[in-house]
């Protein structure tokens, strides 16, 4: 039995049906997304890796209510997204923390704007601060912290009110490797412990190999799937298990499926 086997699966299922997105720009119009079909079951950790432009972060915006499409349809959890759902905690590159708030206040405002917040709020945020390892920092403004703390407090608080979807931008790519390293098996690590169906946006093969149970190659000019690589490495997943031969495999197929898209969008 795998670790996820032994945890109750909170995550939601996401299924996206012909799935196509043209945006208007004052050039034009520019088509980005091509008939993506695509279904995630709860609790999975997949990754969407392609090269720059090819339409991941738009992806990623659609799934999480933030960018219409203009054809098909997207469930998460079975419901139409949009923007403000409890359900789907979002990160981003930069943290975007209130410098006005310490640590701890930034991990409550989801419970503010939610308006849930409640008796039991307080201890919420001390577990979550526990969890990011910030236990000590809770009174600290977050103008204080380094980068990587700071994507701590950004964590704790796309997980604040526990959703059963995390969307991650591209999330730790301003911090050194050694840092990005070490909050990428954390992360895995909380996926693993907590069974939320998570989606990386990544420039790293290595990355999206290390965390995912599954990797998403997307091709350019339109955006579409060139590849669905299945990442059969044992959880949990330690950084050791980069130099193994079948990390070595897997990239390679990923790498495999991005030249093909390159060469068949050319
Ligand atoms: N709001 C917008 N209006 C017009 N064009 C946009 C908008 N957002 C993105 N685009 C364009 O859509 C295309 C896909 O952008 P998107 O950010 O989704 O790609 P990406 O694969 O995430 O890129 P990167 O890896 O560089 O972050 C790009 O050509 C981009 O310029």
């Amino acid at each position: 039995m795998t670790q996820k086997d032994s945890i109750a699966v909170t995550g939601e299922a996401i299924t996206l049906t012909g799935v196509s997105k043209t945006y208007m720009t004052a050039s034009g119009a520019l088509p980005v997304l091509r008939d993506i079909d695509l279904h995630i079951e709860a609790g999975q950790f997949v990754s969407f890796v392609g090269p720059s432009g090819c339409g991941k972060s738009t992806l990623l915006n659609i799934i999480a209510g933030l960018v219409s499409y203009d054809t098909g349809t997207v469930t998460v959890g079975g419901q139409p997204p949009r923007e403000g759902r409890d359900d789907i905690g979002f990160m981003l590159q930069k943290s975007v923390l209130m410098p006005w708030l310490n640590v701890s206040k930034n991990i409550e405002l989801p419970f503010i704007i939610a308006r849930r917040r409640g008796a039991d709020t307080a201890q919420r945020v001390t577990d979550l601060l526990e969890l990011v390892g910030l236990s000590d920092y809770a009174t600290m403004n977050s103008w204080e912290l380094s980068g990587g703390m700071q994507q701590r407090v950004a964590l704790a608080r796309a997980l604040a009110l526990d959703p059963g979807v995390m969307l991650m931008d591209e999330p730790f790519s301003a911090l050194d490797e050694f840092k990005r390293e070490h909050l990428n098996i954390e992360v895995a690590h909380m996926s693993e412990r907590f069974g939320k169906t998570t989606i990386l946006v990544t420039h790293s093969i290595s990355e999206a190999v290390l965390m995912s149970d599954r990797i998403i190659a997307l091709g350019a000019n339109p955006g579409r799937m060139v590849g669905d690589i299945t990442v059969d490495l044992e959880r949990p997943r330690r950084p050791e298990m980069i130099g193994s031969d079948r990390f070595q495999q897997i990239s390679n197929e990923v790498r495999a499926a991005l030249s093909q898209g390159m060469e068949e969008s050319q």
